[in-house]
């Protein structure tokens, strides 16, 4: 008599939280519920904190608004930015998982070439639970891949290949344009799926888009800053930009994977390509300064983690950008203040006996599922 099958765990149920930056509703769950609903969402509600964001019925989640940060971090709540989907980085300083998720409220479902609808999740997850092959490249795009394997001529001291700490996904329909090409080219929609994933090698930067994004929180979940942007700053937009070169140097430097390509979700909506351009016009023209200072970067060997490497970052970019803008002064110090506020969080100093148990009521959500 055939056993009853007992039922799959989703993978890494447990491990992985779901983060999502809103000014709006999240109607966009309903969508993605089948691959979302066993997991926990951190949401993070960016705006006037007095609007009340609906949460469909049936998922785990906790929901924090500005006043939550403000309570949460205290000071060092300077470092996470207002009015800009960068707030999504206090989502990723709050969870306690090993891996994080994150994608944005406009995001949903796509379908492969088949018409199947496409997990993104379980493909992010696929990604990052596979090795990197950053040090030299493989012409059949991922080789841990079903069907796939190293071509001829790939050294085999190479072939066990390097943890995976970034799992990068693309978007059908609107692509991530900067404003600039949104304007000349208002109507273009990608409708090309590329069926890949590949490793981007070490020694090069690529433009990181947090609209469809895993990433292993243990392995460089302290660089994952989205830097000063939105309200009171003098750029926008550029804040999974910024997140992506700082993670990616300090990926080639401790020898971590960072991969492209699949999952594709369906992007639907286009932000305002003027609004888009008075956010990004100064980092059009700073990312000419910015580019070649990150691959001219050398970490010093004795950065042998991700915060010292990210200090050490911090430091450069004072110093080498600071001329640039005193923008850079300002950012410098908030990528400190971000990996002091990563530790309190995260490796908070063992409590002394005699201290009182710290008032966790001060990191509580301001809405939670019931
Ligand atoms: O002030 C804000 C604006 C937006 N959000 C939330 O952030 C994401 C992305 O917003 P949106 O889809 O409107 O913007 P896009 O131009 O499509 O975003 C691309 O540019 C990057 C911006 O840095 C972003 O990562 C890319 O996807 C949504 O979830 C909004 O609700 C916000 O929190 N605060
Ligand atoms: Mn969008």
């Amino acid at each position: 008599m055939a056993q009853p099958s007992t039922p799959v765990s989703p993978p890494l149920k447990d491990e992985l939280d779901i983060v999502i930056p809103t000014i709006r509703n999240l109607d966009f769950l309903e969508m993605w519920r089948p691959f979302f609903q066993p997991y926990h969402l951190i949401i993070v509600q960016d705006g006037d904190p007095s609007k009340t964001i609906q949460v469909p019925d049936g998922f785990d989640y906790e929901l924090y608004n500005r006043n939550d940060i403000n309570r949460i971090l205290g000071p060092k709540a300077s470092c996470i930015s207002f009015k800009d989907s960068a707030c999504r980085c206090f989502g990723f300083l709050v969870s306690k998982k090993k891996y994080i998720f994150t994608i944005d409220d406009d995001c949903f479902v796509a379908k492969d070439p088949s018409g199947k609808e496409i997990n993104a999740l379980a493909q992010h997850i696929n990604n990052l639970l596979t090795p990197s092959t950053p040090f030299f490249f493989n012409t059949l795009y991922d080789p841990f891949r079903d069907g796939a394997d190293f071509v001829r001529g790939y050294p085999f001291s190479l072939r066990e290949g390097v943890p995976t700490a970034i799992s990068h996904g693309l978007w059908l329909n609107i692509p991530d344009y900067d404003a600039p090409t949104q304007l000349v080219k208002p109507r273009e929609r990608n409708s090309r799926y590329v069926d890949a994933v590949m490793t981007i090698p070490k020694g090069t930067l690529f433009p990181m888009c947090g609209m469809n994004l895993g990433f292993n929180r243990e392995l460089i979940g302290p660089a994952m800053y989205f830097g000063l942007m939105g309200d009171g700053q003098p750029i926008g937009r550029y804040d999974d930009m910024w997140a992506g070169w700082c993670t990616k140097v300090i990926c080639d430097h401790l020898s971590l994977g960072v991969k492209t390509g699949l999952p594709y979700l369906w992007h639907s909506k286009a932000s305002n390509p003027f609004v888009n351009l008075k956010k990004e016009y100064k980092g059009i023209y700073w990312q000419e300064e910015i580019i070649p200072f990150f691959q001219s970067l050398a970490l010093p060997k004795e950065c042998t983690s991700v915060q010292k490497c990210y200090i050490e970052l911090s430091k450069l970019v004072k110093e080498k950008l600071g001329p640039v803008d005193p923008y850079f002064q300002k950012l410098g110090d908030a990528m400190v203040t971000w990996i002091e506020a990563w530790e309190e969080h995260n490796n908070p100093p063992a409590q002394a006996a005699s201290k009182p148990e710290p008032n966790d009521k001060k990191d509580k959500p301001s809405a939670k599922s019931k």
